[in-house]
């Protein structure tokens, strides 16, 4: 059995039902189940992003050329600092390859569910298709249906979870996880960069480049607005690089007290900061909440990878960056943290916050 996350137990219990099968459900009789209707959805004001510019753009093709690095640091630091977000274009991962998984994902999720349950997360697991986040039989319910995988380092894989079908998506993902995977180490060598620490800093910490993705599909609900595919959280990992697999938006991040609409731009990952590397910059770049809601027509498909910190590592704010002040955030080891994120129930940055010194 592969180490890593499947010595993680959690508690989530089974949801009992494919999200799926509920919006097949609700699309021939209009009632949606009172565990999947959020009230909350009415309350907020949204701001939307109107040609997807206003979120920064950051081009990993500038961060790597000399002429335009020191420029283009610069506005990642700024972008990692002031909104916990940004759009990466330009980051090299080849087109044949995004559309190949992005084929591979959709036609998983389309497979009769019955195909889907061989590899269903088993109770107490993180790894499979089906649910996180559920604990107990009365909360609400996400409208969302997902597949957890960990994908990094290669040794650590449960080969137990990965789909044979299509047959082509286990070559697919191996060969995206290793893009992405290059791609943040990139990411966070500019990010040591911009902080002024050891370009291997961050590197150091995210040692074997640790990595999970959960893959979500959103199906339609006609009442949308009456619930929520992903309730607000924070990313309990170093950084998150975001792959929409089809064009239909809904990413929405926590901005200055509204939710603002993220506008995927064609071809761009939007890349977020995670709890980790808040409590590494001792709170200088924002793990900010956000949020999924859903399309009244479309599906809607993700791949979140995650890159995330080895369970065998400390997570407390870097001492190169404590010479002039205090630590704001405690110092915990990567499995005292792993466990406290998945216990504390997706509730916005609370797990975040419990971690805060002097408040
Ligand atoms: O699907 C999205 O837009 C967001 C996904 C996400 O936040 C997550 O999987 O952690
Ligand atoms: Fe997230």
């Amino acid at each position: 059995m592969a180490g890593g996350l499947d010595e993680l137990k959690v508690e989530f219990i089974d949801q009992d039902e494919s999200v799926q099968v509920v919006a097949d459900t609700v699309g021939s009789s209009g009632e949606i189940p009172e565990r999947y209707v959020r009230a909350e959805m009415e309350a907020d004001p949204v701001i939307n992003d109107a040609d997807g510019h206003s979120l920064p753009v950051i081009d990993l093709s500038r961060l790597i050329n000399p002429e335009f690095s020191k420029e283009e640091i610069a506005k990642l630091g700024s972008a990692c600092e002031d909104w916990g977000f940004f759009q990466l274009v330009n980051h090299g991962v080849d087109g044949g390859l995004l559309q190949q998984i992005k084929d591979d994902i959709t036609e998983f999720f389309r497979l009769p569910l019955q195909e889907k349950m061989a590899v269903a997360i088993p109770p107490n697991g993180l790894q499979g298709f089906g649910h996180h986040f559920v604990f107990s039989k009365e909360q609400k319910l996400d409208w969302v249906d997902l597949l957890f995988l960990s994908t990094r380092p290669i040794d650590e894989r449960n080969m137990d979870f990965w789909p044979t079908n299509p047959p082509t998506f286990r070559g697919s993902l191996d060969k995206y996880s290793l893009e992405i995977a290059n791609v943040s180490a990139k990411l966070f060598k500019f990010m040591a960069i911009n902080l002024g620490v050891d370009e291997e800093a961050l590197l150091g910490t995210f040692k074997g480049q640790p990595q999970n993705v959960r893959i979500n599909h959103y199906p339609p609900c006609r009442q949308a607005d009456k619930v929520l595919g992903l309730s607000p959280h924070t990313d309990g990992v170093g950084m998150t690089l975001l792959l929409q697999v089809n064009d239909v938006q809904g990413l929405q991040i926590r901005k200055d007290g509204s939710w603002f609409a993220v506008k995927n731009l064609p071809g761009a990952l939007v890349v977020n900061v995670g709890d980790v590397l808040e409590i590494l910059t001792n709170g200088k770049y924002k793990s900010i909440e956000h949020r999924a809601v859903i399309n009244p027509d479309k599906e809607r498909i993700t791949i979140a990878a995650f890159q995330s910190a080895p369970l065998s590592c400390t997570v407390g704010p870097l001492q190169e960056l404590l010479m002039k002040g205090e630590a704001c955030y405690k110092t915990v080891d990567g499995v005292e943290f792993t466990k406290g994120y998945f216990a504390a129930k997706l509730e916005g940055r609370r797990f975040l916050e419990s971690l805060k010194l002097g408040v």
